[in-house]
């Protein structure tokens, strides 16, 4: 059975629930920093080492392979190879639900959700309301679909004498896909990355604990810990002890204040895919993918050069060697130990991986057409022209303006899904603004020398 009692509860703090059920901590006086408000027992954490699945499908679990710690569905659906850290805990999950009361966490699953607004479970037309975010193509719920398939339908339908308790019925094939859609959507939304605190962990404990061997680490379920909302600027910190998670107030909270933690720095398009809601504070590290395609009309369009001079400059690359994708973020790095954030909010750099790729076009140009680009100053006016041009581009795929998703919002009159996604549209909007004028200063050579203009290239984004 499920033990609440087993938690240390501090004193300071409750947990309201909002009529929406909506749960989350707030502080009921003030509290210092680095108050201790509560320990949760790893023993109390789910995952493949304190749930007995492990042990009645050892054959299943025995190279559980721990090292992909992205939170995220294998998305190729493979068939063959250990169940990796995320397919595990989907089964962990499955096993432990379907033992209804004969579950040490059975009442656990009383409070965790049964619906999402995470977008996986939006309808066409909400997505819609995202216009032309990159995030939309990032949902991938066939994917996940294909991969439930192919790793979890198997396995629980191969051992119902493990999974499904004696006089229980047997689930059907798509309630079993929903199920695991649900609980990996809680997983995506809940689960924890857990970090192990012994330094000599480097090889399985005696009660079969993560093997931590270079930094790897494995997900699992925190009861209690996971009632914290998140936001971009926090007050509390989960520190990963031996025994135990502590939760710990990283500055003073103030009676009445909510205590929250960090769930990294994610723009609003991933916070909505991942978590489920938007915020003003997460809003600093939003992101807009550009594809290369989007750059060749843009490159094109600034050259004004004839066809057979493009053909001829483009014949000599192979098309494997390019990117298809360009991230543009503010890279602003991470809010202090006291998650707070300071210094400018806005774009700085422009995507290093973006020029050098559009600078090696316009190399190739230059050896056809000299007169197109007789220099150097040219050259890097027609790099930041291409990429001003290829961010409008971008901006026009949008179906509503900047100034029109303002207005909308300041109306108040679009709320919930649709609300969340016009907030994710508008500051995707923003930061192609902000790039937009970036690179026309660029262009007037206001700013900085070419060192100084562009960032490190480590965002290279793979998409084939
Ligand atoms: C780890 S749970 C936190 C507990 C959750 N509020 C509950 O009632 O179960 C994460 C989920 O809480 C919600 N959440 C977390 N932080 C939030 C915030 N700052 N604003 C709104 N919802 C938030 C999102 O639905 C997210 O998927």
């Amino acid at each position: 059975m499920y033990q609440p009692e087993t938690y240390t509860y501090g004193p300071s703090w409750t947990v309201p629930k909002f009529p929406s059920l909506t749960k989350a901590y707030f502080a009921k006086t003030d509290i210092p920093e680095d108050t201790v408000l509560f320990t949760i027992p790893r023993a109390a954490i789910i995952n493949i080492s304190t749930s007995d699945l492990a042990k009645k499908l050892p054959d299943a679990f025995a190279s559980t392979i721990i090292d992909d710690t992205d939170n995220e569905a294998d998305d190729d659906g493979g068939e063959s190879g250990p169940p990796d850290n995320w397919v595990s805990l989907i089964l962990v999950m499955i096993y432990e639900y379907l033992q209804g009361e004969r579950s040490r966490w059975h009442r656990y699953f009383d409070v965790l959700p049964t619906e999402f607004d995470t977008l996986m479970w939006w309808t066409d037309k909400e997505l819609d309301w995202l216009q032309a975010s990159s995030i939309v193509a990032k949902i991938g719920k066939d994917d996940a679909d294909s991969m439930f398939r192919a790793r979890i339908l198997p396995i629980v339908e191969k051992n119902p004498e493990v999974f499904y308790p004696e006089g229980s019925r047997k689930l059907s094939e798509d309630e079993l896909i929903l199920l695991a859609h649900r609980i990996g959507s809680t997983i995506m939304a809940y689960a924890f990355d857990l970090e192990n605190d012994d330094d000599n962990a480097d090889q399985e404990d005696e009660d079969g604990w993560v093997e931590d061997r270079d930094g790897k680490i494995l997900m699992g379920m925190v009861p209690m810990a996971d009632i914290l909302n998140a936001d971009a600027v926090f007050n509390a910190h989960v520190n990963h002890e031996e025994d135990s998670l502590t939760v710990t107030a990283i500055r003073p909270i103030a009676a009445g204040e909510e205590i929250l933690n960090y769930y990294g720095p994610l723009g609003n398009g991933e916070l909505l895919r991942r978590y489920g809601y938007t915020s003003v504070h997460h809003a600093r590290y939003d992101v807009v993918e550009l594809s290369w395609n989007t750059v060749v009309s843009a490159l094109k369009q600034t050259l004004a050069i004839d066809d057979a001079i493009w053909g001829k400059a483009t014949a000599e690359f192979d098309p494997e060697e390019f990117e298809d994708a360009f991230v543009i973020d503010r890279d602003l790095g991470e809010p202090d130990s006291r998650g707070e954030f300071h210094g400018p909010k806005t774009l700085k750099n422009l995507p290093e991986d973006l020029r050098e790729q559009i600078n090696a076009i316009l190399k190739a140009v230059r050896k056809i057409s000299p007169e197109t680009i007789p220099d150097k100053q040219k050259r890097d006016e027609i790099c930041f022209s291409t990429m001003g041009r290829a961010f409008e581009l971008k901006l026009s795929e949008y179906p509503t303006s900047t100034a029109d998703d303002a207005k909308l919002l300041a109306s108040n009159t679009v709320s919930g899904r649709p609300g969340m996604a016009l907030f994710v549209r508008y500051g995707e909007k923003l930061l192609l603004q902000e790039a937009i004028n970036l690179a026309s200063e660029k262009i007037n050579g206001s700013v900085g020398s070419p060192g100084d203009d562009v960032q490190p290239s480590a965002k290279r984004l793979r998409t084939k």
